[in-house]
């Protein structure tokens, strides 16, 4: 069923390489989830004069992204996810808060991202702010946009300093056929997992229909990251932390490979990851949010949805 609601239009802004159109006055009910009309107009190349997510142009990213692409293919196998998910399962490794953990992001460059070379914080409140200008009574929708990519704090030394290719990166499933809709995909014949039998066929030790959940995917911060929020309990929907979870998996949300494993639950949330994309990647920008200004606002949210100390 389809329902269309009266909204208040927003104002168009533009910010550097960022343009908000003006949102369109109706917001579509589809069962139970209220999806405002594509009102979002991403913005066609990135700081550094190209396309998003363009993987093979020159550019003053585009050899390290490769390399790190090429490490993250070699390295990442079913045996490696298996001891990275026990040992990050035991969320020893320290107790904080939530907007503490975003402070610490200060300091980290992403090595695999062709379109930003900020410190994450900028990224983090960069896509939260963008998000919720579109979305402002979703308030669940900021926070899971604020804190999705907090688990890149693996590769600071006291989270044992994991190389990027443990970090960050597109995510796959590991333990069937690496599909060709992977960036760089040529780089998985260095794989020990691709002369494998048994994780060479289309559903490898999967069965279709099985669920997002069972899959073993590749092991960075969208894994840990949902790990951290479930087991500390947070209050955020299904939908929040399936975001989390699977934002890197763009060969899943962007090219439609391996959704022959999802399941009903996964085809719902699938709806809501592919609207945060959007603002996951073209709010990347040099125009830098001011920090302390919005720090109150989420720190409300981080209140209302996590426990003070949190374990990581
Ligand atoms: O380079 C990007 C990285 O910055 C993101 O955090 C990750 O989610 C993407 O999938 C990846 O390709
Ligand atoms: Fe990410
Ligand atoms: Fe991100």
């Amino acid at each position: 069923m389809t329902i269309l609601i009266e909204q208040p239009a927003l104002e168009l802004q533009v910010e550097g390489n960022n343009v908000h159109a003006e949102e369109t006055n109706e917001l579509v009910l589809e069962g139970g989830f209220p999806l405002p009309k594509d009102g979002y107009m991403a913005p066609e190349i990135n700081s550094f004069g190209h396309s998003f997510r363009e993987y093979d142009a020159e550019s003053e990213r585009q050899k390290g992204v490769e390399e790190f692409y090429r490490l993250q293919h070699i390295n990442q196998t079913y045996d490696f996810v298996k001891r990275m998910r026990e040992e990050y399962g035991k969320l020893d490794k320290a107790e904080m808060g939530i907007w503490e953990c975003c402070e610490l992001l200060n300091e980290l460059v992403d090595e695999s991202d062709p379109d930003l070379d900020e410190p994450q914080i900028q990224h983090l409140l960069q896509s939260a702010e963008t998000i919720r200008k579109d979305y402002p009574n979703e308030d669940w929708l900021h926070l899971t946009a604020l804190i999705h990519d907090l688990g890149k704090i693996l590769a600071l030394p006291s989270f044992g300093e994991l190389p990027q290719w443990a970090v960050v990166g597109d995510t796959f499933p590991l333990g069937c056929a690496f599909d060709e809709s992977n960036v760089h995909h040529k780089y998985f014949k260095d794989n020990p997992d691709y002369k494998c039998p048994a994780y060479s066929t289309k559903n490898g030790i999967y069965t279709e229909g099985c669920g997002l959940d069972n899959i073993v995917m590749s092991w960075g911060h969208d894994d840990y990251m949902y790990m951290v929020a479930k087991a500390n309990g947070t209050t955020l929907p299904s939908a929040g932390l399936f975001i989390i979870r699977y934002h890197s998996f763009y060969p899943l949300h962007k090219e439609g490979a391996y959704t022959h494993f999802m399941n009903e639950e996964d085809v719902e949330n699938l709806k809501w990851l592919k609207i945060f994309n959007k603002y996951d990647l073209y709010s990347k920008s040099k125009v830098l949010v001011d920090v302390e200004k919005v720090k109150p606002y989420y720190v409300s949210l981080i209140e209302k949805y996590f426990p003070a100390k949190v374990r990581w």
